[in-house]
């Protein structure tokens, strides 16, 4: 990768300037910056909600449906007008964009992931600017992000970037709601590896009836993210000059340090496709500390088996204290672990009729959490 990559997802609230009609100086704003940082050297992907909203807007629809479909329908509506808006504000900038409606499914599935990975990286090899949003007329509840927070964070995953910028209608993350609670304190670093618990208490979900998933869903993002080897930071998206800011180092935010450093492809395939799965191995503790010694996880070692999955599939390693350990990628699937788990590898062949090798996980297809 030559130039620096970064992923700016921006939610309603920010597309809207918190009205109930797409903010046309908010997306001027916008586009100058990126053509900015585009001189800079930097590649950018835009993640963009904003399509129920432009929908309800055509529609003069006063308040949010609570019904899965007509969202879905006002979605429909408001993309194609929203996808306009940015064409014509880009262009002014010489900046071309390509719309990408991508649904979980397209990046849970192996051979999706590597499609989509491809198309993105052939946008940007054009200098094209993707615009990404959930595909909401066709997502649903199982296919569904649920909010493009989520999103935002697979796409920095996909993609390699360097920096993820959650832009919102907060200055970040604050130790409680500010909305509701006039003491509460932003916190601009969080340097630890795993995010502490004290945080994912204090981000609450959404109130305004604009956004989606409130402050909860910009810390999983952030969560995977870093784990994926980017900086995060959740800034607010009506500061001028917001984005310049954070690349010069010289913004007001909650900034996310990278948690982890580069992955291989593999491992960060394995990230991204964990946040679907339901399969957890809870494991003893002599599989545990072999496990953490770089070896793989054997039949033997499994106390519990809990969701369905096949063969394939990715899950979590846990051990008896329900601690995470690992993720990986699984031999066997749900029904066959059940009847090998406590067993000797020797006996796979016995028990199931087959054998995919001795090792539940094997170390090549396993990441340490
Ligand atoms: N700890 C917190 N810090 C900041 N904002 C919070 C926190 N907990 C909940 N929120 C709420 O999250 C909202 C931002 O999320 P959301 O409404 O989904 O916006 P967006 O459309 O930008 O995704 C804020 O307006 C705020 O009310
Ligand atoms: N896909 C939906 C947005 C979903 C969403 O996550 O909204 P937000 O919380 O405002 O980022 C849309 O375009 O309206």
């Amino acid at each position: 990768m030559s130039s620096k990559r970064i992923v700016i997802k921006l939610g309603t609230s920010t597309i809207t300037a918190g009205s109930a009609k797409i903010s046309y100086p908010g997306l001027i704003d916008l586009a100058r910056q990126v053509s900015i940082l585009r001189q800079m050297g930097y590649e950018v992907i835009i993640i963009s909600s904003g399509a129920i909203a432009a929908g309800r807007q055509i529609l003069a629809q006063k308040d949010l449906p609570r019904q899965i479909p007509a969202k879905q329908m006002l979605a429909a509506i408001g993309q194609s007008k929203l996808m306009g808006i940015y064409t014509q504000i880009f262009g002014m900038y010489d900046l071309i964009v390509g719309q990408v409606l991508l649904t979980k499914d397209d990046l849970l599935d192996r051979r999706r992931y590597l499609n989509a990975r491809n198309t993105l990286n052939a946008l940007l090899s054009y200098r094209v600017i993707p615009i990404i949003n959930e595909n909401d007329t066709v997502a649903t509840e199982e296919i569904r992000f649920g909010d493009n927070d989520n999103l935002s964070a697979l796409v920095t995953n996909v993609l390699e970037a360097d920096l993820l910028v959650l832009l919102t209608d907060q200055d970040g993350l604050y130790t409680s709601d500010p909305r509701s609670d006039p003491q509460a304190r932003m916190i601009s670093e969080v340097a630890t590896e795993h995010i502490p618990e004290d945080l994912w208490q204090a981000a609450g979900g959404s109130v305004s009836g604009l956004g989606t998933g409130g402050m909860h869903t910009k810390l999983s993002a952030a969560d995977l993210a870093r784990k994926s080897g980017a900086t995060v930071f959740i800034a607010n998206g009506n500061t001028p000059d917001i984005i310049i800011k954070i690349v010069n180092g010289a913004a007001r935010g909650t900034k996310f340090l990278p948690s982890n450093s580069t992955l291989e492809s593999r491992k960060r395939y394995m990230l991204a496709g964990v946040q679907a799965s339901t399969g957890i191995l809870y494991i003893d503790p002599g599989a545990e500390k072999a496990i953490k010694k770089g070896g793989s996880l054997l039949p033997v070692g499994l106390v519990k088996i809990a969701g369905s999955f096949e063969r394939g599939d990715i899950v979590r390693v846990r051990s008896a204290k329900l601690q995470e350990i690992a993720i990986g990628i699984t031999n066997y699937s749900s029904d066959d672990l059940e009847r090998i788990q406590g067993k000797n590898s020797t006996l796979i062949e016995d028990i199931v009729g087959y054998s995919y090798g001795d090792e539940v996980i094997h170390h090549n297809n396993m990441m340490l959490v």
